[in-house]
């Protein structure tokens, strides 16, 4: 039996209400029906002998916004592939709708594909032009050039934010991949390498997280900082596999990806995989199974506040955890080249040393200003892996000699931390050891260095037999890459000289680029400098 005009009509009316409500679901469910009457109520009428009356372009018009009005619901629950199918089905039946493309661009620009979202904007403003209906538009089309043009250049700029003291809105990003491919790396499984050679702070990627669980820890208590921690994480991995179950595309990425059982014969995938505009056709129809995206979040979730990021506009007792795609490939070294910055749910990679053309990208996934018998335990207890990079290879060697062993064990026993650092010298000097090498040693007896750099008793009984703070700090940055608390010695020394006036010149100008990255300018550096 058929509906009659008017059951089709309040079944419309209470699906659109539901939508003003908010009520996803049930909107979409009831939009369903009203969709599946009308498709029969046109086929029924391309056998009638007047298919084009008004009667059925009335009802086409009426399917069309049912269409865009589902891709709306659909979109707010985060089913993106399935939006879009029906943003595509409505203009079949009217190519210039503007709801469905305003609609449509937008669930584009959400996905990062500025240029299609603005092509679908662009269309509606024609209309517009004849209707005088622009709504919410021309700032969609605002928001799309800028991330368009973001996302082609590279060209980011974080200034105003930093210096408003992280006031207002978190600043919006687009997705950008630099000059960096995935490759085989020497560990055995996959690593991200520069494709050429970049100063200190060069951006490498910009990359928005596929999910993040976040949790204000409190203060004291540890079985409530273990809830909180717990709580965190089961949000997270709550929205990884509901991401991963609603888009074809999220899964892919996530299969991509190591599930740390065995790194050889992992496939390399090509870069054009993790462009947003990359077409659905590259991923597969998979089942998402819990199992291997749970061993998978395992080894390549990311820790927000970690010894390789600094996280910008939260405060210190806010803890996050998230999948990024790209930097998942990064692999730890001890003598890293990169760091992150943490903008919202965006993460932002950049060099935190000079880097070459197909030099390895990497993290410290540990605290690396450490000697090596405890970045070993480190990597075997926490990571289970044993590093080889070059900085390990090397102390590996150093440490069979006897001399060296003894400057370790005074080390670790922490007994005259002045002594250790002048007999360090004196070694390194002997053996005629180069300036990464003498960097990678400073590295490891950090703790000595920067005990002895900051008291005054110490650097008047061997403060002329080492060298001084700027010295050691460049070193060990353009050895390990930079860091917050290297940044922070060479602060403290340097402005004790300067009387409190900092520079943003020359060495430390590097050294603040090496760890924030160069997505701002020299005011707002100077302002997070002061803060590390
Ligand atoms: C986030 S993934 C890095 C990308 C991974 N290599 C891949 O092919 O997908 C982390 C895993 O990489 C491996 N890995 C990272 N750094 C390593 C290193 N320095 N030495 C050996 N294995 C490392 C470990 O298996 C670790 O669990």
């Amino acid at each position: 039996m058929e509906e009659t005009v008017e059951e089709l009509q309040a079944l419309r009316h209470r699906a659109s209400e539901l939508l003003l409500m908010e009520e996803w679901k049930a909107s979409i469910n009831l939009y369903d029906q009203f969709i599946s009457m009308c498709r029969s109520r046109v086929s029924t009428a391309t056998t009638h002998p007047d298919p084009d009356s008004d009667e059925v372009a009335k009802t086409k018009r009426s399917l069309c916004l049912a269409f865009c009005n589902r891709a709306e619901a659909q979109f707010r629950l985060g089913e993106y592939s399935h939006a879009l199918d029906d943003c595509e089905r409505g203009l079949e039946l009217e190519s210039a709708h503007f709801k469905t493309l305003l609609c449509k661009g937008k669930i584009l620009l959400h996905l990062h594909r500025y240029s299609r979202a603005l092509d679908c904007f662009n269309h509606a403003l024609e209309l517009h032009r004849c209707t005088g209906n622009s709504g919410p538009l021309s700032e969609f089309m605002d928001r799309s050039r800028k991330l368009e043009v973001q996302s082609r250049t590279g060209n980011f700029d974080l200034t105003e934010w930093v210096l408003s003291g992280f006031q207002g809105k978190t600043p919006e990003l687009a997705e950008y991949i630099g000059p960096v491919q995935i490759k085989e790396s020497e560990n055995g499984g996959r690593g991200l390498f520069a494709t050429k050679n970049v100063e200190a702070g060069t951006l490498l990627l910009v990359t928005e997280a596929l999910g993040v669980g976040r949790a204000i820890l409190p203060e004291t208590g540890d079985d409530s900082i273990g809830s909180a921690h717990l709580a965190m994480w089961k949000d997270f991995v709550e929205k990884i596999l509901d991401a991963s179950a609603k888009c074809k595309r999220t899964l892919g990425l996530i299969y991509a990806l190591s599930t740390g059982e065995d790194d050889r014969d992992l496939e390399v995938p090509e870069m054009n995989l993790f462009r947003p505009d990359a077409e659905d056709l590259f991923f597969r129809d998979e089942k998402p199974h819990t199992g291997r995206i749970l061993k998978i979040l395992d080894v390549n979730s990311l820790i927000e506040h970690s010894v390789s990021a600094n996280v910008l506009g939260k405060n210190s007792e806010y803890r996050g955890v998230g999948l990024w795609v790209l930097p998942s490939f990064i692999n730890h070294a001890c003598n890293p080249n990169a760091r992150r910055l943490h903008v919202g749910d965006h993460v932002l990679v950049h060099t935190s040393r000079d880097v070459k053309a197909g030099e390895e990208i990497s993290f410290a996934y540990f605290d690396v200003l450490l000697p090596l018998k405890k970045r070993r335990g480190t990597a075997e207890t926490q990571w289970g892996f044993c590093c080889n990079c070059r900085r390990c290879r090397f102390e590996e060697g150093i440490f069979r000699n006897e001399e060296m062993n003894e400057i370790g064990e005074r080390f670790e026993s922490g007994s005259d931390m002045g002594e250790v650092t002048v007999r360090l010298e004196e070694l390194m000097k002997k053996r005629m050891m180069k300036g990464t090498e003498k960097g990678y040693l400073r590295a490891s007896f950090w703790a000595a260095f920067s005990g002895v750099i900051a008291s005054e008793r110490l650097m008047r009984r061997v403060g002329r037999r080492i060298p001084g703070v700027e010295a050691v700090v460049e070193n060990v940055a353009e050895a390990t890459g930079a860091d917050d608390r290297l940044l922070k010695l060479f602060m403290d020394g340097g402005s004790k000289k300067n009387n409190g006036r900092i520079e943003t010149e020359g060495a430390l100008s590097k050294l603040a680029k090496g760890v924030f990255g160069k997505v701002m300018k020299k005011q707002a550096m100077r302002t997070l400098c002061l803060n590390v």
